[in-house]
């Protein structure tokens, strides 16, 4: 018998979203799942031809590129961060609105005006590098797992680069948004070498790529 197709999906809150959509795309995982007190991290779905596992957010673009899991759901954030050439994101889900910026306590230095080298704390070294390189400033990050916005007010960095949706965080901590990295969203994302050899995967995008059509 073929092993059920492994998909990977975020534990925190862009699931609210996507769980509608999975199931719609016949991907519906068991009862347990969303009992907050079952410990298991990977859990059966009604058709058994899925498998359904909970990690970090970043870690389902890992799983995915590796190939452990075929299939998964993920921001554009992590998607950009990582830029595996094992990962395929073919469909936007069109879930999971926020956008990634920039973020300091006072307001109104617009990027031309930055000094040539920063300090930055952020979860997306990378993307933060990216963007402050292609505007001719060096930036040093300094890697944080959340919780960036306390880090100017206590002399870590001038700046952040974190993800803001309302922008009730950055208010409430006295910071202001100075400029837009990117817009995200939440994708399908499928590994590359699976999408050619398994044809089940080829037929997941497609039903995604319908449902949002
Ligand atoms: N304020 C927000 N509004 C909308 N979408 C957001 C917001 N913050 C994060 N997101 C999206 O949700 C994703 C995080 O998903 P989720 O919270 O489900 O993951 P997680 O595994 O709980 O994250 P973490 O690793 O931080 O614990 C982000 O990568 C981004 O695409
Ligand atoms: O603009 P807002 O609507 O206030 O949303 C922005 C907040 O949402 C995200 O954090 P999340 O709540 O996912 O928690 P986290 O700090 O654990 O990442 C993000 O990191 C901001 O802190």
């Amino acid at each position: 018998m073929t092993s059920p197709m492994t998909f990977a999906v975020p534990k925190g809150r862009i699931l609210d979203e996507a769980l509608p959509l999975m199931a719609r795309a016949g991907v519906v995982p068991e009862a347990g799942f969303h009992d907050k007190r079952d410990r298991r991290l990977a859990f059966a779905c009604e058709d058994p031809g899925y498998r359904v596992i909970r990690v970090r957010a970043f870690d389902v673009a890992t799983f995915v590129a590796h190939g452990a899991a075929q299939a998964g759901i993920v921001g554009s954030d992590v998607i950009e961060e990582f830029d595996y050439s094992d990962l395929y994101a073919p469909v936007d889900l069109q879930i999971g609105h926020c956008r990634l910026s920039v973020a300091e306590p006072v307001p109104g230095a617009a990027l031309p005006r930055v000094a040539s080298h920063i300090r930055v704390a952020t979860k997306y070294p990378n993307t933060t590098r990216r963007y402050f390189e292609a505007h001719g400033v060096q930036a040093e990050c300094v890697k944080l797992n959340g919780a960036m916005e306390i880090a100017p007010e206590l002399g870590l960095a001038s700046r952040i680069v974190d993800l803001v949706s309302s922008g009730q965080t950055l208010k409430d901590n006295g910071l202001a948004e100075t400029a837009r990295i990117m817009d995200v969203t939440a994708r399908l994302i499928v590994n590359r070498a699976a999408l050619k050899t398994d044809a089940r995967v080829a037929a997941l995008v497609e039903r995604f790529r319908e449902l949002v059509a």
